[in-house]
């Protein structure tokens, strides 16, 4: 198929706030695509190459512009070849290989290919949001129920490959893809509860109240001595963190898949701040502070696979395997342990408790009811749109945030409020150095973000307004903290800011 068709797409999908028109529209173009084409423009309507994230910059691009072509020619083979060639290059003189392979594309594309390509090499185009407008459309042009295509997806973690299989294998190749020891499985999710009393009526006693600690998110994979640990965005980073690694090793068994937290301890036992666990996910870091697993879940331990087990039998499985490394946790509680289990909580420094169905199964990817998050005050993850320039002691640095939800359906994030609060000396700092990164645009007050960083913004709620887009706004918002553990497809949605409002 010639790539102009998939630029046509792209843009119409762009356009449309609908979500039965973006996912007619990707539905329409699947359906006409030939097998070498799914896996590479799925990858690409999601915002990115096949081959993941190229890491090219901005200059490259910008260097290998070129005088469009007159006739779009280029296909969708001829892009995915390029882009493969870019990606594998490597060693000396790989970077003016890389040039000359996208001078060559560029020359080959027309005005709009060009915006089209340019967007997609710098990340612009990444729309994570779209995935749940894309499980349908591959349905759809599968002509499948949109649950098998969702499954396969969290089991897989692949778009490119869930669409390949649901459009040429259909709904038996689907169900042949199964949790994979050594591949990560998109983490189940929790909805927020607005007090332990309503979660507890909700669920009944039929619970698991867990420490919700403030750590980072770790899935840990074991197969005889191969281990690799994920993060919550099934990054890999086995390599940094050895100690986990060592400490699967020692487990009693021969395979297992392990969910839970990881965190470093104070002296005293205390948890260490978030940014400081997180600072250990980097490439190569001080490993002075050592990372402690707590797990919580357990998806498949010696052979069996037990995603769809109930929580209960995943958690006598997790005692088998790592009794000693347990969450804190109390099954079956009654009000009062309930709320004892959350003071405890809170007393030892941690955020809040998880109230989980002991019957529910382990729903990849999902953010249900069966798992319930109570905090002592609301918290929203948003990303970042922009940054004024501060004044008085601020001034020099990037300040006052504007703060945007996610568009559920794909559109653009909304604006929903501004904040400087809970801003520390070296979080301005960071941000002024950082922020040109990610910049799309800048004026006189303010320089403007492409929408990629995610911070946490503790408020006292939202209230309507007239001045933003959305109709909503945040109430006394202050920064928590940034969360480079999540992307945009995190952000919580413009419906969620809105159930904040009162009445
Ligand atoms: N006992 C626990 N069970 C499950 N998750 C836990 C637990 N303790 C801490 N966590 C962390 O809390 C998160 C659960 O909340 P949620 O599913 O809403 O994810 P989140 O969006 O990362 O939330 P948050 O911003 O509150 O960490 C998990 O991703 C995990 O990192």
């Amino acid at each position: 198929m010639l790539l102009h068709r998939i630029v046509d797409t792209s843009a119409e999908i762009g356009a449309t706030r609908s979500r039965t028109a973006k996912i007619a529209g990707i539905a329409a173009l699947l359906a006409e695509l030939g097998s070498g084409d799914i896996a590479p423009v799925v990858a690409w309507l999601a915002g990115e190459p096949r081959q993941g994230r190229t890491g090219i910059g901005w200059r490259t691009v910008q260097a290998a512009q070129a005088p469009p072509a007159a006739q779009a020619e280029l296909t969708v083979a001829t892009v995915d070849a390029a882009l493969g060639e870019v990606a594998a290059a490597a060693g000396p003189g790989s970077a003016g290989h890389r040039r000359a392979v996208l001078t060559a594309l560029f020359a080959a594309a027309t005005e709009p290919e060009q915006r089209f390509l340019t967007r997609l090499l710098t990340g612009e185009l990444r729309q994570g949001a779209l995935e749940g407008v894309m499980t349908e459309a591959i349905a759809a042009a599968a002509g499948l129920p949109g649950e098998p295509v969702r499954r396969a997806l969290m089991l897989s973690g692949s778009l490119p490959e869930t669409a390949r299989v649901a459009l040429g294998d259909g709904a038996d190749g689907l169900a042949r893809i199964r949790l994979a020891v050594g591949r990560g499985v998109r983490p189940m999710l929790a909805s927020p509860a607005e007090t332990l009393t309503d979660a507890y009526a909700e669920l009944g006693p039929g619970v698991s109240v867990e420490y919700k600690l403030d750590g980072a998110r770790i899935q840990v994979h074991r197969d005889g001595a191969a281990v690799r640990v994920f993060t919550r965005t099934l990054r890999d980073i086995t390599e940094s963190v050895p100690e986990l690694v060592e400490l699967a090793r020692t487990l009693p068994c021969r395979s297992v898949v392990l969910d839970g937290e990881t965190l470093a301890l104070t002296d005293s036992g205390r948890p260490r701040p978030f940014q400081e666990t997180m600072s250990r996910f980097g490439a190569e870091r001080a490993r002075e502070l050592v990372l402690h697993p707590y797990f919580f879940d357990c998806l498949h331990l010696d052979g069996a696979d037990l995603l769809d087990e109930p929580l209960a039998e995943r958690l006598a499985a997790l005692d088998r395997v790592a009794a000693a490394h347990r969450i804190p946790s109390v099954q079956h509680p009654s009000p009062e342990v309930a709320e004892q289990q959350f003071a405890a909580a809170l007393a030892a420094g941690h955020e809040g408790v998880m109230l989980k169905s002991l019957d529910a199964p382990y729903a990849a990817g999902r953010r249900g009811r069966a798992w319930q998050k109570v905090k002592p005050a609301h918290t929203l993850d948003l990303v970042v749109l922009g940054a004024e320039w501060g004044y008085g002691r601020r001034t020099g640095w990037l300040s006052n945030l504007h703060l945007g939800a996610r568009d559920p359906d794909g559109g653009a994030p909304v604006m929903v409020g501004k904040t400087f609060k809970g801003l520390t000396d070296a979080l301005l700092r960071w941000q002024t150095a950082e922020f040109p990164r990610y910049e799309r645009a800048r004026d006189q007050h303010a320089v403007y973000l492409r929408p990629e960083l995610v911070v946490e913004i503790e408020l006292d709620g939202a209230q309507v307004s007239t001045r933003y887009p959305g109709g909503v706004a945040l109430r006394f918002a202050r920064v928590l903290r940034y969360r480079p553990d999540k992307t945009y497809a995190d952000v919580d949605t413009i419906d969620a800011v809105r159930a904040l409002r009162p009445g």
